[in-house]
């Protein structure tokens, strides 16, 4: 099995993924279907030696200024950072992260019941790569999401037993924390959070086991490809180790990369564009990607806070009082993740296209 459609059928059609090709054979080189032109590989060059570039910020107290300015500079600078003393214990955290393993760790055909277009459960779905029917090369990634639904009885019936009730719980201790900063950053903004914007801000949660394997050749091949979370807030589990796999684009023009080192207990904290929209570009969106590495499997755990498809998004008036100009059309979400998902991750291509 080494031509490319061989393998994309086995990966994609067949619903193994990449994890099912990697149990499956011994590789020793990248298949073809993985490895991306030069200008998608991070190669050392690109990466900024120091990662002090990304702000790790005390919270243990919400109520303090200086969290609150650390935080806003965060997000108008780089447009990530990283927080600790959140109040989540370092062992809830760990019990995400084993039990995102414990699900890729099943057997395949357990996981492929819930491969998307015909998972068993509605509010949960396996994939590989980003987006396998619209890309012509495929990112070296399997992801589980799931879509949390408390108002809906037994939302979570049919998740995998071997992860239910950690999913549950995360969602839950990661709710008010994203409620906090998003408080600080929408009040920096001359706004608050209520009826007229609370759907936009955070109308729905959703949530990613990313697994990403070990690779032949993580020189060509890419884990997560470059993009920006296109939701509001998204706030990221990686696992304690050595790996350097997260990078975040250091400043909007340039093509030079920080890593973002996992700190054990930390929450990595990423602005999405809606928040770059709303705040007509006062908060950075930032591109990230991630790379894979040769004996070590990695997962990580993102939950993205966001609209509701039929929001509309658009610069909150406060930001345009003294007439400044909207850098943005309207768009209702729902188009927005239409574009989104309609190709290959592609930088900030979809906050770009609606740029006035
Ligand atoms: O794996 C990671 O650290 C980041 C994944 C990511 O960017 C995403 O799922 O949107
Ligand atoms: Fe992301």
């Amino acid at each position: 099995m080494t031509r490319t459609t061989d393998v994309r059928d086995f990966v994609v059609n067949q619903r193994n993924g990449v994890k099912g090709l990697v149990d499956t054979l011994k590789l020793t080189t990248l298949p073809s279907a993985y490895i991306q032109p030069p200008q998608e590989r991070l190669t050392s060059e690109k990466i900024l030696s120091s990662s002090s570039q990304v702000p790790v910020i005390d919270v243990s107290n919400w109520m303090d200024p200086n969290v609150a300015k650390e935080i806003c500079d965060a997000a108008t600078k780089l447009g990530l950072f990283q927080i600790v003393n959140h109040g989540i214990a370092q062992e809830e955290l760990k019990a995400v992260i084993a039990a995102a393993r414990g699900f890729f760790e099943l057997p395949a055909e357990e996981r492929r019941r819930y491969w998307r277009g015909s998972s068993v459960s509605e509010t949960a779905w396996l994939t590989t790569s980003f987006n396998p029917l619209k890309e012509s090369i495929l990112e070296w990634r399997d992801f589980l999401k799931f879509e949390y639904l408390p108002q809906q009885h037994d939302f979570a019936a049919t998740w995998p037993s071997v992860c239910k009730e950690q999913v549950i719980d995360h969602f839950e201790r990661i709710k008010p924390i994203t409620k906090k900063i998003l408080d600080i950053l929408i009040s920096n903004l001359n706004s608050t959070i209520d009826k007229s914007n609370e759907e936009t801000l955070m109308g729905t949660t959703r949530m990613n086991f990313n697994y990403y394997p070990e690779c032949p050749d993580p020189s060509l091949a890419v884990g997560t490809g470059r993009h920006s979370d296109i939701n509001t807030l998204t706030l990221l589990l990686q696992e304690d180790g050595v790996l350097s796999s997260l990078y975040a684009r250091a400043t909007e023009d340039g093509d030079e990369w920080v890593n973002v080192p996992p700190i054990p207990g930390a929450i990595v904290v990423n602005i999405g564009d809606v928040l770059q929209i709303l705040s007509n570009n006062r908060y950075r969106s930032v591109e990230h990607c991630v790379v894979v590495n040769k004996f070590c499997s990695r997962v990580s755990v993102p939950v993205f806070c966001g609209p509701v498809h039929d929001a509309v998004i658009e610069p909150l008036p406060e930001v345009l009082q003294n007439n400044e100009v909207a850098g943005y059309r309207n768009i209702v979400y729902s188009d927005y993740l239409k574009d989104f998902f309609g190709r290959p991750h592609d930088g900030k291509t979809t906050i770009e296209s609606i740029k006035t």
